[in-house]
């Protein structure tokens, strides 16, 4: 797979947000949004065997999955050999590509009306950046996607009035619809990976 990097931080967002996890990075994404905070491009090629190794250096069993977009590159008898060594896999996907069924649990960030998911674990949806429609980009989309738990997470814009600007209404907009919970980005903040 290629791999762009691994690391150890806290997750910071959404479900398990404070929960320590090792970051499995995967290169290449199939969408362009213009708010992407993440640099996904270039990477190393490494085995299942190279990556695991690399895994097991953390204590943690908590594996995060992200990318760019891992939906890309997963397959079903990695996930497997995770499973073996006792890991609880996290994915995060934009939910245009089907993951592998063995996957423990699915984040989806829908940013493209393609979303191949009627129901996922966690839905994470990218608020109030002008780029994806403004407050609601799922009314945006016009699609629908089921979930255990529906988070909404401001956009990062990298301007700090902006960003403060779109946390008010994105507080004002679950206030309003409170099936929606606030997901902030808390590394971020902490100044952590
Ligand atoms: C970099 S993406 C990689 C996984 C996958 N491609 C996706 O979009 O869900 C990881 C998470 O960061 C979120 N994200 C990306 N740019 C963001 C930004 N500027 N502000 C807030 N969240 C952002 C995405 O929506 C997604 O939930
Ligand atoms: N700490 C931390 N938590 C995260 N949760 C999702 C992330 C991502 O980039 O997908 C991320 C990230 O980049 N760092
Ligand atoms: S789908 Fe995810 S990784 Fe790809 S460009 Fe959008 S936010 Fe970035
Ligand atoms: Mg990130």
């Amino acid at each position: 797979m290629k791999v762009k990097e691994i690391f150890y931080s806290l997750q910071g967002e959404g479900r398990f947000t404070g929960t320590a996890a090792v970051f499995l990075r995967l290169s290449g994404c199939n969408l362009k949004c213009p708010f992407c905070d993440t640099d996904h491009f270039d990477g190393t090629f490494m085995s299942h065997e190279d990556i695991m190794d690399e895994l097991v250096k953390y204590p943690s069993r908590h594996l995060v999955i992200t990318g760019g977009e891992p939906s890309l590159q997963l397959e079903p008898g990695f996930i497997d050999m995770l499973h073996e060594y006792g890991y609880f896999v996290q994915v995060e996907t934009n939910g245009t590509h089907p993951l592998p069924q063995n996957v423990d649990w699915i984040t989806c960030s829908p940013k493209s009306k393609n979303i191949v998911y009627d129901r996922v674990n966690e839905l994470k949806v990218v608020f109030g950046s002008d780029a994806v429609g403004g407050n609601s980009l799922l009314e945006h989309l016009s699609i629908s996607v089921e979930a255990e738990e529906y988070y909404l997470q401001p956009c990062d814009t990298g301007d700090k009035a902006v960003n403060v600007e779109i946390l008010g209404r994105c507080v004002e907009y679950i206030k309003d619809n409170p099936v929606w919970r606030l997901s902030l980005q808390t590394h971020k903040l902490i100044d952590i990976p």
